[in-house]
């Protein structure tokens, strides 16, 4: 009730003149001669969102060009159109005339027309004015990379709040701005402008004092300026890996753009007391990169690292140290089942900074003073996630870690990540949402050091998204699975058959002697993995997690993981026990 009132006055305070988004957008211009100056009542990408006092934006996309729907926005009631002066469908109107299919009969509303350099980038900067920019009424903490951006920002969300400091939150799985917590239903983890500071407004209308987003490197490419306008007090960076690359394009692309969350921290320059914190994984070769756009904004940086791996630190990561201010580190780590164990230490960066040289990483973190901390997820990796939090918490909130430490001990896991099922069957499930090689090369061998008998491995990989990623995903399962159950993850409009050959070309030319099923219906895998398991055995399921849909060329299908493997486990016999 209350968060539906908030919303409702909300709405009625968010009307603005068009004059006003005009002037706070300098880069769109009008293309009539009226002097009319609406009141708009929302800002819209999609003709199908359109009502009455709506600004649409029309925008050029991969499967069509909104421009085609001008029109449609206009019969609905649109109050202004802004258009892209350089789009090709546009550049077609003026070349050729109006086709003969585009409705000449429509009764136009007065509509204004407005000329932008792009549409994309106009509807960022009017969503942050729409909403009177609530950015800056709130600490926004944006976590990338490719690997751990949601369960990141749940675990920061839980502490911010276990802290007494009210945070709201946007991630792949859920989001929250007031006080119920709502599953993202867009299927998008960064959403598109108007939401995302919609979303803040309500934070604010409902006393957050921060907002933790997760800000994938599609809402921070400037192809879809999703994220553009939004300034970050913080910035965490979890890794880097294959992913998404027919989107950006190339890796050194997909770096810059996830590089543009630093790139948009609050400039420290003109206010020291209030300065931006840059939270780096230190084991990422790319440390170096990201850490010197933070230093143009004159940010705090934080480098963090655990020794996860036997063969830690990579090489150049004490000489990367020097760009940082302070080191937080994990050393040593205890994987336990029900969690990790590890000592916390905070190095300053007097205990390297003009020291003679010669102390290793190692010897540096040794030297410090450790503080024990539990974390009740199991997972290597979450350590390197509740590290980042810590760094951020202590030098932005200037929270101290044993505080951070006490609320750590008290952290909840993430919908569909590591989740074991018990329904008393003589093998080990587990769902969890490992779609990336990275995130593959940290759970596999995690799942092969646990596993006493055969561990079997159901996934499969996005259709129309990058497809290099599959061979990739099909050798590093091969390397440490005794089974692979090959199937859907999102086909769209791609063969299913076409995708699962690609995973399981990698999985054969690896070389490593696995045995290869390809069953495309989900289900069916999942129910194959399981009559294949016996006593000892690990069937791990990846890639679904929290999603609730698969996307066929047939459309969205309900989807939930979780329980679909539970009523396979069901239909053996098998009840469930946790
Ligand atoms: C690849 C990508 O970013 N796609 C986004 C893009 O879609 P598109 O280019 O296919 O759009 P389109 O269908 O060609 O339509 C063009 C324009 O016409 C409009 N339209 C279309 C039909 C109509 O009847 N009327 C109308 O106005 C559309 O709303 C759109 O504005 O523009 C759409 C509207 O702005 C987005 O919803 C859509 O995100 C889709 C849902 C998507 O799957 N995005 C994924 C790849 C994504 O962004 N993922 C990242 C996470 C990645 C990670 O895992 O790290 C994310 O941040 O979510
Ligand atoms: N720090 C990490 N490094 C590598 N792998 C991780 C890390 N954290 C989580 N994972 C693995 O990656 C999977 C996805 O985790 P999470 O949802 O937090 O990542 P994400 O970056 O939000 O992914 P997406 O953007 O696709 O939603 C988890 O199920 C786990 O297997």
């Amino acid at each position: 009730m209350q968060e539906s009132w908030q919303l409702g006055r909300l709405r009625k305070m968010n009307k603005k003149r068009l004059s006003a988004l005009l002037a706070a957008c300098n880069t769109m211009k009008r293309a009539d001669n009226s002097s009319l100056d609406p009141e708009v009542s929302s800002l819209v990408y999609d003709s199908r969102d359109v009502g009455p006092g709506s600004m649409f934006f029309a925008i050029p996309g991969a499967h069509t060009d909104g421009h085609r729907f001008i029109a449609t926005a206009l019969e609905k009631g649109a109050a202004a159109v802004v258009f892209q002066t350089k789009d090709e469908f546009v550049s077609r109107l003026i070349q050729d005339g109006i086709p003969d299919d585009f409705p000449r009969d429509i009764q136009l509303p007065h509509p204004v027309f407005i000329a932008a350099e792009s549409s994309r980038q106009a509807l960022s900067r009017c969503s942050a004015a729409f909403h009177d920019y609530p950015h800056r009424d709130l600490t926004v903490i944006g976590i990338t990379g490719t690997d751990g951006k949601s369960s990141t920002v749940a675990f920061l969300h839980q502490l911010l709040n276990d802290l007494g400091i009210p945070a709201g939150f946007i991630s792949t799985v859920a989001m929250q701005t007031g006080t119920e917590t709502r599953n993202n239903m867009l299927r998008q983890s960064t959403p598109e402008a108007p939401d995302i500071h919609r979303l803040l407004a309500e934070m604010r209308a409902n006393g957050k004092q921060a907002a933790v987003v997760e800000s994938t490197s599609h809402g921070l490419s400037r192809k879809t300026s999703r994220l553009l306008d939004l300034e970050y007090d913080g910035a965490i960076f979890t890794n880097i890996s294959h992913e998404h690359l027919e989107f950006h394009g190339s890796f050194p692309q997909y770096l810059s753009d996830k590089t543009n969350l630093f790139r948009q921290l609050k400039d420290s320059q003109p206010d020291a007391s209030n300065t931006s914190v840059a939270v780096i994984n230190l084991e990422d070769p790319n440390f170096s990169y990201i850490a010197r756009a933070a230093a143009e904004r004159s940010a705090r940086i934080c480098a963090f690292i655990s020794s996860q791996s036997g063969d830690w630190p990579r090489t150049e990561a004490r000489k990367d140290l020097d760009l940082a201010d302070i080191l937080f580190a994990a050393h040593p780590v205890e994987h336990l089942s029900d969690g990790n164990r590890f000592s916390l230490r905070v190095v300053e960066k007097s205990a390297w900074s003009g020291q003679p040289a010669g102390k290793s990483l190692k010897q540096l973190i040794d030297q410090t003073e450790a503080l024990e901390m539990h974390l009740p997820i199991p997972g290597g990796f979450n350590i390197d996630n509740v590290l980042g939090c810590t760094a951020l918490l202590s030098e932005l909130l200037s929270v101290p870690v044993r505080e951070i430490a006490g609320a750590a001990a008290g952290l909840k896991g993430v919908k569909g990540r590591m989740v074991p099922l018990f329904h008393g069957q003589p093998f080990t499930a587990i769902v969890d949402y490992a779609h990336t090689p990275g995130s593959f090369t940290k759970v596999f061998p995690l799942f092969r050091e646990s596993c006493r008998g055969r561990l079997i491995a159901v996934f499969g990989s996005a259709g129309e998204r990058d497809t290099a990623k599959r061979p990739i995903q099909g050798a590093i399962a091969a390397e440490y699975a005794d089974i692979l159950v090959i199937t859907d993850e999102d086909p769209r409009l791609e063969d299913s058959m076409d995708i699962i050959r690609d995973i399981s070309r990698g999985a054969r030319e690896s070389g490593h002697a696995v045995e290869i099923h390809e069953i495309a219906d989900r289900r069916s895998a999942i129910s194959a993995a399981f009559s294949m398991a016996g006593e000892g055995d690990t069937v791990v399921m990846l890639g679904k997690g929290h999603e609730g849909s698969i996307i066929t060329a047939a459309g969205k299908q309900a989807w939930d993981e979780e329980s679909v493997a539970r009523d396979c486990l069901e239909q053996m016999g098998y009840t469930r026990q946790k």
